[in-house]
């Protein structure tokens, strides 16, 4: 399968330390990946960077002919502000504000659109609550109406089921497996191993570095797992981005 997302050597950095380092590899077009690690393993940081939020230190992201509105992303709930007064209905249509432009104001298209991604996720009826009096459970569904809008190719998902009740999980991993049905590229980091067994064929299993990345079985094995841990608690938080000609630490 050819590569929808191509890291070569991929270093990311936060004032020049190295939250991602040397990662090489390919997500195929259509594959569905989780990203797994340890607290601090650089599992967000590889995910703002394919998103184009961060910019590598060192080495690249080849996307394929893919132009940015071609990818979504969906950051963690805890660095999205819920406080703003806005409806679930203008959340959702901006999914696809690249098609109707930023200021226009919402046709009855795609005021239909966005009721029927909303019943899509359960939420049929929410569309002029306000985001705030939305549960967690709730307003991840909202999120996922607005990626369902913004129909892109590459969906990344950033702890998508993070402190969301059963069933909504549930119900959005049905989502996310509609997508993988659809063939679209999906790469999400998740934390409970269980669900990336049932549900994630492909692991990317990291610790600043690769650890494995595979085929889910042969990815997430016990003695992969304690080398992530031993190498995220052996990294040197202070060390700096390798010189240019430096071996690779
Ligand atoms: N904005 C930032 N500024 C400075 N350092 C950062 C920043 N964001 C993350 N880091 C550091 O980069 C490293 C990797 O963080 P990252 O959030 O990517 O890891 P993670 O695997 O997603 O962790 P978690 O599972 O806890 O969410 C950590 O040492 C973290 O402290």
């Amino acid at each position: 399968m050819t590569a929808a997302i191509q890291l070569q050597d991929l270093t990311v950095a936060y004032d020049r330390h190295p939250a991602v380092h040397h990662l090489n590899g390919n997500f195929a077009h259509g594959s569905l990946t989780a990203v797994v690690g340890p607290n601090g393993a650089g599992k967000s940081t590889l995910l703002k960077s394919i998103a184009g939020v961060l910019r590598p230190a060192q080495g690249s992201i080849l996307r394929d002919s893919l132009r940015a509105r071609d990818i979504a992303y969906l950051p963690q709930q805890a660095d999205i502000d819920r406080h703003f007064p806005i409806r679930v209905m203008d959340v959702v249509s901006s999914g696809h504000w690249h098609r109707r432009g930023l200021f226009r104001g919402l046709s009855r298209d795609d005021m239909d659109k966005a009721s029927h991604a909303l019943a899509a996720v359960g939420l049929s009826g929410f569309q002029h609550r306000v985001i705030g009096s939305l549960s967690a459970g709730q307003f991840q569904r909202v999120l996922f109406a607005r990626m369902l809008l913004q129909d892109a190719p590459v969906i990344l998902l950033d702890e998508p089921f993070n402190a969301i009740d059963a069933r909504t999980t549930a119900d959005l991993l049905g989502v996310v497996q509609r997508w993988h049905d659809e063939s679209r590229t999906i790469i999400a980091v998740v934390h409970d191993i269980e669900q990336v067994r049932q549900h994630f064929p492909q692991t990317l299993l990291m610790a600043r570095q690769e650890v494995a990345w595979g085929p889910t079985q042969t990815t997430l094995t016990a003695a992969n797992l304690l080398k992530a841990r031993a190498m995220a608690e052996a990294w040197d938080e202070t060390a700096n981005v390798c010189a240019q000609g430096l071996r690779r630490g």
